[in-house]
C-alpha cells in the first residue's frame, strides 16, 4: 500500500495546480498578485490576519487498552481462576459544528484520542480512552484523502463510562469485525449492552445514504467532485516526516503508478457539518483486548497456540486513522461582491450590526465578514461581505479566487459598484465594466455561478459627478435592479433592504446577463 503521507501530498498537489502558498497549506488563504507577493516580508502580518478556511487534518482514534491476564488464588482454591478485566475503548476524534468559532485556527493538524485503560485484576474493566472534540465552523465541508468514512453521531457530549463498555458490544466498525467475531463466540451473552448504549453512530456510504440515523435530513453527507484547491508547498512538511518517519521508502517507479490508481480514491465532500451541534467522528477508538476472564469462556485453544492465541486476543486494537482536508464553505443568505474599494464592508456595516474594518485602500477586508439584517417581521437573512476581487482574479492576481467559496451557497448576489472610481482624476475603472469583470471573474471559478438572483448597488452616489455616472450605468446595464446608495451616511439603504427582501421571495428573480452589460 501507499504510504500515507506521499499519498495525501500527492493527491493534495495534483488537486491545486495553481495556488502555491504557505498560508494555504496552513489552512489559509491563498495571497498572490503584485501588491501581495512578497509573503515573508509584507504579507506576513496579513496572514496572520487572514483566517485559516482551508486545513489539513489527520486524525487517530485511540488505541484500544490490553486485557489484564491475572490469576485470583485463594486458600480454597489453590489453582486459582482467571480474574483478569477487558481493556477499555479508546477514544475518537470528533468534529463539532459550533457557531462560535470563526475557522480552522484552533484546530491542531494532528489529532489524536486518548488511549483506552488497561484490564485490572478483579475483572475491572479499563477506561474507556477520552475523546478529542476538535470545535468546527458551520459550513465546513469534509474530504477525506485517506482513512475511514467519518460517522455522524446523536449530539451526546461526551460517553461518560458505562459499567457495560467492554468489547463486542454491538458499536463496532466493519473493520474490527474479525477480532469481534472471534469474541462474539466467546462472550455471546454479553451483547446486551448495545440497548443500553448512550451511542449511537451510522456510517455513510460513498454516495452518501446512512441507515437508522434520526433526523437523516440534518445532515449533509455527500461524495461530489468538487475539487479542493490545497497548496502543494508544505511548511508542516518537517513534522509529517517526523510522524512518518517508521514508515519504509517505497521504489519511486511503483509509487507512480500507484499514486495515479489511488488518486481517484480521494472523495470529495464527504460530509457537511452546517448546524450547530452536529458531531462527526473522523477516526474512531479501537477495541480494548480481552481479559483472561472473557477468553477463557467457553474457548477451546490447543496447547501449541494457546499463548499466541491470548496475546493476540488481550491485546488492545489500534484506533482508526483517517486524513482529511476540511474546507469553511460560510453560509449566507445574500453575498456582496465588488471590486476593492466599492464600498462593501461599509455596506455590511449600514446594512447590519457587524463592524468590518473599513479604510481608504484596497484589500482592507481579508477575509469574510457576515452580518445579519432583521426585518420588522423578524425575518432575518445573512449577508456576507468577501475580499475585493479584480480583474484577473483567475489568474491569482489580487486575492484571487480564494473567498468565493464562501458566496457559493448564497441565494442572492449583490454587486457592489464604486460609481466614483473614475471621478475628480481617479484612474478606476467605470462601474459597468466593474460590472463585466466581476461576472467573468466569478464564471471562471464557476460556471453558472451569476445565474442566481442578483441586484445591483451603484455606491457613492454621494460624489460629485457619481449622478451621471448612474444615469450611464442605467444605460448600459439592463435587466436587473440597481440601487443608488451612500453606504457611508447609508443613504438609500431602507429601499435596498426592501430589494434584498423582494429578490429573496421573488419567484422569476432577475440575473445579470453578460451580453447585456454595454462596454467600450
Ligand atoms: N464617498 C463615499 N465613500 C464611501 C462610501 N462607501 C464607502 N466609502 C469609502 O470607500 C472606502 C472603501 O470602503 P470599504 O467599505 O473598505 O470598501 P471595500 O469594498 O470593503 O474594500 P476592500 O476591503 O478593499 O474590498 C472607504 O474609505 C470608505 O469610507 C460612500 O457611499 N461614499
Amino acid at each position: 500500500m501507499l504510504r500515507w503521507r506521499q499519498h495525501a501530498l500527492l493527491v493534495l498537489r495534483r488537486i491545486s495546480p495553481a495556488n502555491v502558498c504557505p498560508a494555504a497549506w496552513a489552512g489559509g488563504a491563498s495571497y498572490h498578485g503584485s501588491a501581495l507577493e512578497d509573503r515573508k516580508g509584507k504579507a506576513a502580518p496579513l496572514q496572520a490576519r487572514g483566517m485559516v478556511d482551508r486545513f489539513r487534518l489527520r486524525a487517530r482514534g485511540g488505541d484500544g487498552g490490553n486485557g489484564c491476564v491475572s490469576q485470583r488464588r485463594s486458600r480454597s482454591d489453590r489453582q486459582g481462576r482467571p480474574d483478569g478485566g477487558n481493556g477499555g475503548t479508546g477514544g475518537d476524534v470528533i468534529l463539532e459544528c459550533s457557531g462560535s468559532i470563526w475557522d480552522f485556527s484552533s484546530l491542531q493538524h494532528h489529532t489524536k484520542a486518548g488511549r483506552g485503560g488497561h484490564g485490572l485484576p478483579k475483572n475491572q474493566i479499563g477506561t474507556r480512552g477520552s475523546d478529542k472534540v476538535a470545535r468546527v465552523p458551520v459550513g465546513t465541508v469534509i474530504h477525506l484523502v485517506c482513512g475511514e468514512l467519518p460517522f455522524f453521531t446523536v449530539n451526546t457530549p461526551t460517553r461518560s463510562l458505562d459499567p457495560w463498555d467492554i468489547p463486542d458490544a454491538a458499536e463496532h466498525s466493519a473493520a474490527s469485525s474479525d477480532q469481534m467475531n472471534s469474541r462474539e463466540s466467546i462472550n455471546g451473552n454479553e451483547s446486551k449492552r448495545g440497548s443500553n448504549d448512550q451511542w449511537e453512530k451510522q456510517t455513510c456510504s460513498g454516495t452518501g445514504s446512512k441507515t437508522g440515523f434520526p433526523n437523516t435530513e440534518d445532515y449533509n453527507v455527500s461524495s461530489t467532485q468538487h475539487k479542493v484547491e490545497i497548496d502543494e508547498t508544505d511548511p508542516f512538511d518537517s513534522e509529517y516526516d517526523e510522524f512518518w518517519e517508521d514508515e519504509d521508502e517505497d521504489d519511486s517507479e511503483e509509487e507512480d503508478t500507484e499514486e495515479e490508481r489511488e488518486e481517484d480514491d480521494v472523495q470529495y465532500s464527504v460530509a457537511e457539518l452546517t448546524r450547530p451541534g452536529q458531531r462527526l467522528i473522523v477516526a474512531q477508538g479501537g477495541e480494548g483486548g480481552l481479559g483472561n476472564v472473557s477468553i477463557g469462556k467457553g474457548m477451546r485453544m490447543s496447547k501449541e497456540n494457546r499463548l499466541q492465541e491470548i496475546a493476540r486476543l488481550s491485546g488492545g486494537q489500534q484506533g482508526t486513522e483517517s486524513f482529511l482536508v476540511l474546507e469553511l464553505k460560510s453560509i449566507a443568505d445574500v453575498g456582496l461582491v465588488g471590486l476593492p474599494n466599492a464600498g462593501k464592508s461599509t455596506l455590511l456595516s449600514a446594512l447590519s450590526r457587524a463592524q468590518p474594518e473599513i479604510a481608504d485602500y484596497a484589500f482592507t477586508t481579508l477575509r469574510p465578514n457576515i452580518g445579519s439584517l432583521t426585518y420588522e417581521d423578524y425575518f432575518s437573512v445573512k449577508v456576507a461581505d468577501i475580499p475585493g476581487l479584480i480583474k484577473g482574479a483567475h489568474e491569482n492576481r489580487g486575492l484571487g479566487h480564494a473567498f468565493l467559496r464562501h458566496i457559493e451557497r448564497t441565494k442572492v448576489l449583490t454587486y457592489v459598484l464604486d460609481l466614483a472610481a473614475t471621478l475628480n482624476g481617479r484612474k478606476g475603472t467605470p462601474p459597468w465594466e466593474q460590472l463585466h469583470d466581476l461576472v467573468v471573474e466569478l464564471e471562471h471559478y464557476q460556471e453558472g455561478l451569476t445565474k442566481r438572483p442578483s441586484l445591483i448597488v451603484a455606491n457613492k452616489i454621494d460624489e460629485e459627478g457619481a449622478d451621471a455616472m448612474y444615469d450611464e450605468l442605467k444605460r448600459r446595464v439592463q435587466g436587473v435592479p440597481i440601487f443608488p446608495l451612500c453606504a457611508i451616511l447609508q443613504e438609500g439603504v431602507p429601499d435596498l433592504r426592501v430589494g434584498l427582501r423582494d429578490l429573496m421571495d421573488a419567484s422569476e428573480p432577475q440575473v445579470v446577463d453578460l451580453s447585456k452589460i454595454i462596454v467600450d
